[in-house]
C-alpha cells in the first residue's frame, strides 16, 4: 500500500467541492491505488455545512479515504499538503466578468500563499481554480517566495475541454478522437481557445470545420461557457469544473499521453513571447510530476493577436493587485 498523499482543499463545503472531493476520495485524481488524506478549510460561518459534507464522505466509506481534517485557519489544512486545491471564493453572478471578483477573493490568496509558504510539503501542487484563476495563483505564488513559483498553477482545464466537446460535435467525433488542443491564456473571455494543431482521427481540425463556424461560433461559444451556464442554471458551472481540476492534477502527477498536450495556466518562462512570470494557459505534457511547456508551434496573425489580448488583459490585473504582490 502506498502512503497517503495530502489533498488540502479550500472552499470545501462550495457547490464545485460537493462534486470534486467525491471524485477525490473515490481515487479518480490520484489513482485507484493511492490514499489520500482530505485536509478541509472553509471559512468559520460555513463550518457546519462543512460537518454535513464530512458525514457524506464517511458515509461513502471510500476505501482510499485514510483521513478527513477540517479547519478554518489555513495553517491546519495546508498542514504538509502535497496538492493544494484552491477553490475558495466567491462566485460570479449574472453579468459580470471573472475580473470584478479580483477585489473580493484577492486577499484570500495572498493570506492562503502565506500559510502555504509557511507548512505545506516544499514540492506541494498548487492549482487555482477560484476566479480570477490566473491572477489569484500569481497572488498566493508571489506570497510563497520559499516554494518553487513552477509550483502554482490556474485551471483553464474546463475551456480545454469544452473546446474539445464544441469541436467534437461539430465533427461528429468523440473527444477521444481529438488532440492538441490549446487554450492561451487568461481563463476568461479573452481567452483564446486554438484549433491551429488540433487533429481530429489524424486529421489537420482546421481543414474539417468553416473558417466562419471557428472564428464566429466555436471561439466565442468557449469563451463565453461559464456565462451561459451561469444563465441556464442560475449558478456557476461546478461539476464540470470539480471534473476538470481532477483532469488538471491527475495528467500532472501522472503524464500526459504520448502525442498529445493539455492546457495548463502556468508561470510563463517567456515562452511565446508571453512576458515571463504572467500564470498564462499554455499548452504542456507532464511527465514524471512535472510540466514542460510545448515548444516550436508555428504562432500565425490571427492567433498572435489574440494572444497578446489575453496577455495584456493579465498585466491589467496583475496590476491591479499590485498591493498584493510582495
Ligand atoms: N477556473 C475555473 O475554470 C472555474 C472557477 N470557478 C470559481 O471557483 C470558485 C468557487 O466556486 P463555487 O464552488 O461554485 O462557489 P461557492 O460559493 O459554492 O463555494 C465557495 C466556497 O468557498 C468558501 N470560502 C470563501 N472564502 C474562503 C476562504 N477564505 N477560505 C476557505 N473557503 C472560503 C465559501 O464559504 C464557500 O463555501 C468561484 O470563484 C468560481 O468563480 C468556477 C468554475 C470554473
Ligand atoms: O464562469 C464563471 O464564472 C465560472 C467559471 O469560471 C467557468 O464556468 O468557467
Amino acid at each position: 500500500m502506498k502512503n497517503p498523499m495530502r489533498v488540502a482543499v479550500t472552499g470545501a463545503a462550495g457547490q464545485i467541492s460537493y462534486s470534486l472531493l467525491f471524485r477525490i476520495a473515490s481515487g479518480d485524481m490520484l489513482g485507484k491505488d493511492q490514499p489520500v488524506i482530505l485536509q478541509l478549510l472553509e471559512i468559520t460561518p460555513a463550518m457546519d455545512a462543512l460537518r454535513g459534507v464530512v458525514m457524506e464522505l464517511e458515509d461513502c466509506a471510500f476505501p482510499l479515504v485514510a483521513g478527513i481534517t477540517t479547519s478554518d485557519k489555513p495553517e491546519v489544512a495546508f498542514d504538509k499538503a502535497d496538492v493544494a486545491l484552491l477553490v475558495g471564493a466567491r462566485p460570479r453572478g449574472p453579468g459580470m466578468e471573472r475580473k470584478d471578483l479580483l477585489e473580493a477573493n484577492a486577499a484570500i490568496f495572498s493570506e492562503q500563499g502565506k500559510a502555504l509558504n509557511a507548512v505545506a510539503s516544499r514540492d506541494v501542487k498548487v492549482l487555482v481554480v477560484g476566479n480570477p484563476a490566473n491572477t489569484n495563483s500569481l497572488i498566493a505564488q508571489r506570497n510563497a517566495p520559499d516554494l518553487n513559483p513552477r509550483n502554482f498553477t490556474a485551471m483553464t482545464r474546463l475551456d480545454h475541454n469544452r473546446a474539445l466537446a464544441q469541436l467534437a460535435g461539430k465533427t461528429g467525433a468523440s473527444t477521444t478522437d481529438i488532440k492538441k488542443m490549446i487554450i492561451w491564456g487568461n481563463h476568461s473571455a479573452t481567452q483564446y481557445p486554438d484549433i491551429s494543431q488540433a487533429m481530429v482521427k489524424g486529421d489537420a481540425a482546421s481543414g474539417l470545420v468553416p473558417r466562419d463556424w471557428y472564428e464566429s461560433d466555436f471561439i466565442p461559444t468557449v469563451q463565453q461557457r461559464g456565462a451561459a451556464i451561469i444563465k441556464a442554471r442560475g449558478a456557476s458551472s461546478a461539476a464540470s469544473a470539480g471534473s476538470s481540476a481532477v483532469d488538471h492534477i491527475r495528467d500532472w502527477v501522472m503524464g500526459t499521453p504520448d502525442g498529445d498536450w493539455v492546457s495548463m495556466a502556468v508561470p510563463s518562462d517567456g515562452s511565446y513571447g508571453i512576458e515571463k512570470g504572467l500564470i498564462y494557459s499554455f499548452p504542456v505534457t507532464c511527465k514524471g510530476g512535472d510540466y514542460s511547456i510545448v515548444q516550436g508551434l508555428e504562432v500565425d496573425d490571427f492567433s498572435r493577436e489574440r494572444m497578446q489580448v489575453t496577455e495584456q488583459e493579465l498585466r491589467e490585473e496583475r496590476d491591479g493587485v499590485a498591493h498584493l504582490l510582495p
